[in-house]
């Protein structure tokens, strides 16, 4: 049986947004540098023009690595924390359809939301996600269990709330992935939290082009 990955419709799709998603970053990098500006992941997803704005998508190698863990595991309850245009719900939602899943997704800004969600139709993959719009904190708060996927990539400081917002609904042999996990605090908060000491997560850190990537194994 052939990857819905490698469906036209999907790999189309996938290589204009990822192409977009270059070229918008590297028209930011031309930019002058302000050397007062603070780091990207301290600002506030409400209000920056940064997240209201741009991809801060993963790349194509981060979507095998969510298309190959949720297929590996026959994941059909999928949650994103964070999905902007929609590349990552893109992967995960080829996996869904090889799983017979479904992905929530979610999104702050609405205009990303609804671009995440033509993104999807084009890929023909809307059956495959919902995507909810507003702050992650309510609008995953009523999905139903046992989840078997958890993909954090929305603001890093939010990750330990809303992994222990949904920690009782993940089933024993989920997975919990956090994209960049080098900007997160090494002995506190959600590391601490999945980390050695942790009798209910077995975690590794595992290092793509952009930085750490944080995989936990959900034990009971
Ligand atoms: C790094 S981007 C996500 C990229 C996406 N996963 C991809 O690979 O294509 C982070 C996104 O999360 C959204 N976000 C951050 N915190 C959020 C929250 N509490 N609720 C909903 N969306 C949030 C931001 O608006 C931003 O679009």
């Amino acid at each position: 049986m052939k990857s819905t990955l490698s469906r036209q419709d999907v790999a189309e799709t996938l290589k204009r947004e990822h192409a977009a998603a270059r070229a918008m970053r590297e028209a930011r990098m031309q930019q002058p540098r302000d050397e007062n500006a603070p780091p990207p992941q301290t600002l506030d997803f409400r209000t920056s023009e940064l997240h209201r704005t741009q991809y801060l998508s993963i790349g194509p190698r981060m979507g095998r690595f969510l298309y190959n863990s949720a297929r590996a595991i026959g994941a059909r309850t999928i949650v994103e924390f964070g999905t902007s245009f929609g590349i990552s719900t893109l992967y995960l939602a080829a996996a869904a359809a090889d799983t017979g899943g479904r992905v929530s997704g979610s999104e702050f800004h609405p205009s990303k939301a609804e671009k995440a969600r033509a993104n999807l139709a084009d890929a023909g993959l809307s059956a495959q996600a919902d995507i909810r719009i507003g702050d992650a904190m309510e609008t995953l708060s009523t999905v139903e269990g046992p989840i078997d996927l958890l993909f954090l990539d929305g603001a890093k400081d939010l990750y330990l709330e809303v992994l222990k917002m949904l920690e009782d609904r993940l089933r024993p042999g989920a997975l919990v992935i956090a994209d960049n996990a080098d900007h997160l605090p090494e002995n506190e908060g959600f590391l601490h939290h999945v980390g050695d000491d942790s009798d209910r997560y077995v975690t590794t850190l595992i290092g793509f082009h952009k930085g750490l990537v944080s995989q936990s194994l959900v034990l009971s």
